[in-house]
Order: structure tokens, then sequence, then C-alpha cells
């Protein structure tokens, strides 16, 4: 289950998330940067205020000298926090900077923040699982410039969480993340979804949270004991034509090097009739993201195999009640295409789903 996250600047502003959902509280100056820290006064406050409700973590502006930056987590930890997130300095002393925090991690849950935008190194991840850090998360430095998805691809950010998740850490993805990136990202099964800038009013991430952002993305993130939504009509979403470059075939002289091939995706998706936003609907993204998924995991002999998982992937969203999967190779019986058409239902649809079948 992924949590969702806000950043927030006061105790009112914690105390509206809460209201409105938020699984944690992330307490940090956003008029200060990307992880601005907040006072440890201001931030006991908000620790006071959520009175356990929910789990609270601070941020910390990390001193470069191992001593002050142990001394500055401990005094944040103090405040009564239940994580404490830093950005990783990515110095050559990369090494030395976890092995020094490394005694903190049995009594504070230590969280990494690395900047997408930054060109973060993965080699990361091995280092601060064996420190013993909680978690990690990747998000953006420069804010306005770029969305996370600008800056690094889906099949490299399910690749982040995946290398975590093998590695025991927790993981985060934010990084002035908007309502459209919510079920793109939610297909990586991250732990934590992180927003500020789109729970803000006219989404600027320095003026007030917004209760109605804030509903938004929590929607978009339903909770578990959400009630299932009532889809009213089934529409047809679908990508035409999308000429990619692909490792495939089963011959010899396929391997190698790419060849084009043509992909088309129909999906059959239940829409609501409400919010006219983001909620009731399914993103083509998610078709998209779907084939460059695949296409990252590799080489791949058939273009059934490949059919199969592009619908596999797009049937993951409970929205999808049936896929059609076109894959054309156009490259190896010019000027003909050759490939295959599949379609898949989802296996178990229950009629609850349906209002208009009144089940
Ligand atoms: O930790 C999450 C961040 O505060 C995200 O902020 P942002 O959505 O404005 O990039």
């Amino acid at each position: 289950m992924t949590l969702m996250l806000a950043s927030v600047l006061s105790s009112a502003e914690a105390d509206t998330a809460v209201d409105c959902g938020v699984d944690i509280v992330d307490c940090k100056d956003a008029r200060r940067g990307a992880l601005g820290a907040l006072s440890l006064d201001e931030v006991a406050k908000i620790v006071a205020s959520i009175a356990k409700r929910r789990p609270v973590s601070a941020v910390v502006e990390l001193p470069h000298d191992a001593s002050q930056a142990r001394a500055a987590i401990e005094a944040a930890a103090a405040t009564g926090v239940d994580f404490v997130k830093f950005a990783l300095p990515m110095t050559p002393d990369l090494h030395e900077v976890v092995d020094s925090l490394a005694p903190l991690c049995p009594r504070i849950r230590l969280v990494a923040v690395l900047f997408a935008d930054l060109g973060p190194d993965l080699e990361a991840l091995p280092l601060l699982a064996r420190a013993g850090f909680h978690g990690v998360m990747l998000d953006t430095a420069h804010k306005g410039k770029g969305r996370l998805l600008d800056h690094v691809g889906v099949g490299a950010l399910g690749d982040f969480v995946s290398r975590a998740r093998a590695l025991g850490l927790s993981s985060g993805l934010a990084g002035s993340l908007e309502a459209p990136d919510v079920p793109r990202l939610l297909v990586l099964a991250p732990d934590v979804l992180g927003f500020r800038g789109a729970l803000c009013e006219t989404g600027d991430r320095q003026r007030a949270l917004s209760p109605a952002g804030v509903k938004l993305i929590r929607e978009m993130i339903r909770r578990p004991h959400a009630p299932a939504p009532r889809y009213a009509e089934v529409d047809h979403v679908f990508v035409r034509d999308l000429v990619m470059p692909v490792d495939i075939g089963a011959y010899g002289f396929e391997r190698g090097h790419k060849q084009r091939v043509r992909f088309s995706i129909d999906a059959e998706v239940f829409r609501d009739i409400g919010p006219d936003d983001m909620r009731g609907v399914f993103s083509y993204d998610v078709m998209t993201d779907a084939i460059r998924i695949v296409l990252d995991s590799g080489h791949i002999e058939l273009v059934e195999t490949m059919a199969e998982r592009v619908a596999e992937s797009v049937l993951l969203h409970e929205r999808v009640r049936a896929v059609e999967v076109v894959v054309e190779k156009l490259d190896v019986a010019p000027p003909a295409s050759v490939g295959v058409r599949i379609r898949r239902e989802r296996a178990h649809h229950t009629s609850a789903l349906h209002a208009k079948t009144g089940a």
C-alpha cells in the first residue's frame, strides 16, 4: 500500500492535512527550498498538535561535519518525530558520511533523500541499507524546473523502488508531483508518495495548503477502507500507432540492435461521472508507461510476450475492464507490418464496481 505524505510548515497546516486524511505529516519549510528545515520549536508544536494521530517526519539540513550532523539529527528526533529526513550529500566521502550516521539507526528512523535532477547515484542504496537506514526518497532539488518524471523515466523509477525494496528500505517518490502523476507512480508501488506543491493554492508550494488540493490527491491514492468507487460509464481510452525502437526477436540476426515496433492499445475503462478532474478518469499516460516499462526490461523474443506484458500492466488498474494490444514489427517484412493483436479481460471484475448494472 502506498502512503500519502504531505509537507507542512505549521501546526495549522498539519491539522488540515490530517483532517483531509494524509498518512504522513512531513515538517518542512517549503519557503527555504526543496529540503528546508523548520525550527525545532515549530516541529515540536506540530508533533504536539498531531498527538500521535499520524506519523510525523522532520527535515534536517545536514551539516557536513559528522558530529554536528549527528547532533542535528538527535535534536530533531528529540522533538518526538517518527522519522528524520535529510538530503544525502553526494560527495566522494559518501561512505564515511553514511557510516558516521549508522550508530543512530537503532534509535532513530533515518530517511535519506536523493535528488532526481542532480544525477542520483543508486549505488548509495546498499550503503544506506547496510547502515540501517529506514528508507530512501527520490525528490527534486530544483522546484519549478520539472516534475520527477521529467528527470527520471518510469522504468528507472520502478527500478529504484524495486532495488530499495530488495534491500529492505522503504521507498518514497516526490518532486513537484501533480494529480496525473499519481496513477502512473502507483503502478510502481512505492511505500510513499510525497507532495507539497500540488496540495497548495494555485499549485505554488510556498502558498498555504489547500484542503481541496489535499483531498484531490488523497482520493487518487485511495485508502484501503475507502468505499469502492461506483463507476458509471465505460469509455475507450487509446494509444494509437506509437512507434518505438525495440530490442525484440527470436532470430540471431534480430539481436544486438533495435527495430521499429508499432504499438496500439485500446482500453475499456470505467469512468466516474463526477468531478471533472483526474479522479474519475483513466490516463493514457499509464498505457505509454506500460510500454516503456516492458521495453526497459530488456530483450524480448516474441511480439506475443510483449503484448501480454503490456496487457497485464494495463490491467493492473482497476478501472480497466478489458484491453486490446496490437504489437507490429515494421522492419522484418517491409512494406508489410507483421505482428499480433490480443484482447485480455480482467479475470474477476466484481459487479460492485458497476453502478449502471445496479449490482
Ligand atoms: O517530501 C515531499 C516534498 O515536500 C514534495 O514537494 P513538492 O511536491 O513541492 O515537490
